[in-house]
């Protein structure tokens, strides 16, 4: 029999693509800081806080047993060492969009599958080109409020889409939860998703 498998998210978007696996598991919440250390690189700092994120959710469990969480975070970066997180409010997520804007970054996605047995991790880095925006576009993209909740302020799975003129890498490892990576974790960890 498999081990249980739990999902240490509250994002509805890494619900979405973990079903599309056809993967069995129940949600955690679960509650990390997201702040960088001084000195931190951008894949240390992402693969850092999903470990924790996996962590939590494995340590909030009474009876862990056999279970195996996942736990996963997003960033985008700009430059190989500018990190955007989620936007604090409307002015801070057009200011993100106007940094994007005609440029390629980085959206590196970090997952870790632990039990009591062990820790595994995979790290899926994209680059991602924005289209040059104007500030009526921002400004119009902002105002559907899609960008809240979103690492540097859109979504590819919404209409972001509109603004990514190329993407080279994973397009669920841009929405959130890398699905090639995470189904050779879920693998090397005794689950079997696809059935
Ligand atoms: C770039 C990009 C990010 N995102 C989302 C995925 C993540 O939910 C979010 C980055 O924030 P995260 O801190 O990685 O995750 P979260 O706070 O939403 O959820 P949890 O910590 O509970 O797992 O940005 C998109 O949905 N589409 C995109 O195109």
């Amino acid at each position: 029999m498999s081990p249980r498998l739990y999902l240490a998210s509250q994002s509805p978007r890494r619900h979405q693509l973990l079903e599309q696996l056809g993967a069995d598991f129940v949600v955690l919440d679960v509650d990390v800081p997201e702040q960088r250390a001084p000195g931190e690189s951008p894949h240390d700092y992402v693969s850092r806080v999903a470990r924790d994120k996996a962590r939590a959710g494995l340590a909030a469990l009474a009876h862990a047993g056999d279970a195996l969480v996942l736990g996963a975070d997003t960033e985008v970066v700009l430059d190989d060492d500018e990190v955007f997180g989620k936007p604090r409010d409307a002015a801070d997520a057009a200011a993100m969009l106007r940094r994007l804007s005609g440029r390629t970054h980085a959206v590196v996605s970090a997952v870790w599958l632990v039990g009591s047995g062990g820790e595994r991790c995979e790290v899926c880095v994209s680059q991602v080109r924005f289209a040059t925006l104007d500030e009526p576009a921002i400004a119009a993209y902002v105002a559907t409020g899609e960008p809240f909740g979103k690492a540097g302020a859109y979504a590819i799975q919404g209409r972001g889409a509109a603004m990514v003129e190329h993407l080279d890498g994973s397009y669920s490892g841009v929405m959130g939860l890398p699905l090639f990576e995470t189904a050779r974790l879920l693998r090397r960890g005794g689950i079997s998703p696809a059935g």
